[in-house]
C-alpha cells in the first residue's frame, strides 16, 4: 500500500502541499478531488518521484520511497493528454514499458491490455490518427501493461467533451476493477471522481479536509467550502428528528441524516416543482433553462427577495407562480458549527 505522512512540497515560497496524510490500500481506487489550484497534480507528481518533498515520507508497504528514482517506483502514469509518443504505432507505445523491463510475449500482453481498453485490433494504427478518447484508452493500456503497483492518473479524463468523459469514466471504473489496480486519480470534477474512486479526499490550498466514501462525503461534507465545492448554493439552518430534517422551506425525510441542529447545503436540484402544481413553498417563475436531461429554474419565493434555483423535468413560464418541494437527492448535511470560520 501507498502511505503518505506529513507531505509538504514547496515552491519557492508557496506550499502547494502542506503536511498531508493520505494512504490508497492495495486494489484501492482513491481520488483526489479539489478546485484548480489546490495542490492535487503536485501531491500526484511528488508520489511519482517528479518533485522533491520537503518534509514528509512517502513509502510503499515498507520502504521509503525518497531515494528511489521515477522509474523504479514501479508506478505508472497517465497525465491529461495522454503524452504518446507520437512515431510509434498504438503497439509501439503499448509495449513501450514492457521493452523497457525486457519481458517476453510483449505482443501478448499489447492485444490483452487493447482488448481491455476497447481497442482489440488497433495494434497498427498511428497514434496521431485517433480520436481523442481513444488515445487516452491507448495511454492508459500503456501505463497498465506493465503491471504498475500503483496507477497515478492526472486529469485523465479533462480532455475530453462531457458526453465521452461520462462515459469513459465509467468504462475506467470498470477497468481499474477488472484489473484489480491500485490508483491515485486527481480530478477536479466530482462526478468522475464519484464514478471512478472507492473512496473520495477532498483536498483544499495545500491540504486534505476530508476522506471518505463517496457517497459520504457528497451527503455530508466537512464545511462549506467543500459543500459548496460540492455543487450546494444555499445553506439553511434545519433541525433532524427520527430521520426527518424540517427547515423553513418543508420537511423531508434524510433517514441517514444525523439528529439535531444541523445546517441544510441545497443543490439546484434539491428543490422540485410539485407534480400537482401546490403545496410547499411558492414562489414566481424568473427563468427557465434547458439542461440535457432536466430544466434549471430560478424562482423567488414569496414574501423575500430570495432567489432560488431549482428543477423540473419540463419547461415553465417564466413569470408562472410555481410550488416547491424538497427532494432529498439535492440536499447535504453540514454540522451546524461547520458554518463558521470559513
Ligand atoms: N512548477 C511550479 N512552480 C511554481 N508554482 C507551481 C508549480 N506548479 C504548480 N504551482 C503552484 O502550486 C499550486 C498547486 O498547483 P497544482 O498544479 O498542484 O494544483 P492542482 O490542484 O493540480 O490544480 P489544477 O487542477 O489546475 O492542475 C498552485 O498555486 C500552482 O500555481
Amino acid at each position: 500500500m501507498l502511505a503518505v505522512e506529513g507531505l509538504t512540497v514547496h515552491y519557492g515560497a508557496l506550499a502547494a502541499v502542506d503536511d498531508v496524510d493520505v494512504t490508497v490500500a492495495d486494489g484501492e481506487v482513491l481520488a483526489l478531488l479539489g478546485p484548480s489550484g489546490c495542490g492535487k497534480s503536485t501531491l500526484l507528481r511528488a508520489v511519482a518521484g517528479l518533485e522533491p518533498a520537503a518534509g514528509g515520507t512517502i513509502r510503499w508497504d515498507d520502504t521509503d520511497l525518497a531515494d528511489v528514482p521515477v522509474h523504479r517506483r514501479g508506478f505508472g502514469l497517465v497525465f491529461q493528454d495522454g503524452q504518446l509518443f507520437p512515431h510509434r504505432d498504438v503497439a509501439g507505445n503499448v509495449a513501450f514499458g514492457l521493452r523497457m523491463k525486457r519481458m517476453t510475449g510483449r505482443a501478448e500482453r499489447v492485444a490483452e491490455l487493447l482488448e481491455l481498453v476497447g481497442l482489440a485490433g488497433y495494434e497498427r494504427r498511428k497514434v496521431t490518427e485517433l480520436s481523442g478518447g481513444e488515445a487516452q484508452r491507448v495511454a492508459l493500456a500503456r501505463a497498465l501493461a506493465p503491471r504498475p503497483r500503483l496507477l497515478l492518473l492526472d486529469e485523465p479524463l479533462s480532455a475530453l467533451d462531457r458526453a465521452l468523459r461520462e462515459q469513459l469514466a465509467m468504462d475506467l471504473a470498470g477497468l481499474l476493477r477488472v484489473a484489480g489496480a491500485t490508483a491515485l486519480v486527481v480530478t477536479h470534477d466530482h462526478d468522475e471522481a464519484f464514478t471512478l474512486a472507492d473512496r473520495v479526499a477532498v483536498m483544499r490550498k495545500g491540504r486534505i479536509v476530508q476522506t471518505g466514501p463517496p457517497e459520504e462525503v457528497w451527503r455530508r461534507p466537512e464545511g462549506e467550502a467543500t459543500a459548496r465545492f460540492l455543487g450546494c448554493g444555499l445553506f439553511l439552518p434545519a433541525t433532524v428528528t427520527d430521520g426527518t430534517a424540517t427547515c423553513e422551506l418543508g420537511s423531508v425525510d434524510l433517514p441517514w441524516a444525523p439528529a439535531g441542529e444541523v445546517t441544510l447545503g441545497l443543490r439546484p436540484n434539491a428543490l422540485r416543482l410539485t407534480e400537482n402544481g401546490e403545496g410547499g413553498p411558492a414562489g414566481k417563475l424568473l427563468r427557465s433553462v434547458h439542461r440535457r436531461d432536466h430544466v434549471r429554474l430560478q424562482v423567488r419565493l414569496d414574501g423575500s427577495d430570495q432567489v432560488v434555483d431549482a428543477v423540473a423535468a419540463i419547461a415553465e413560464t417564466p413569470g408562472d407562480r410555481v410550488h416547491l418541494r424538497l427532494d432529498p437527492d439535492g440536499l447535504a448535511v453540514l454540522r451546524r458549527d461547520a458554518r463558521q470560520g470559513e
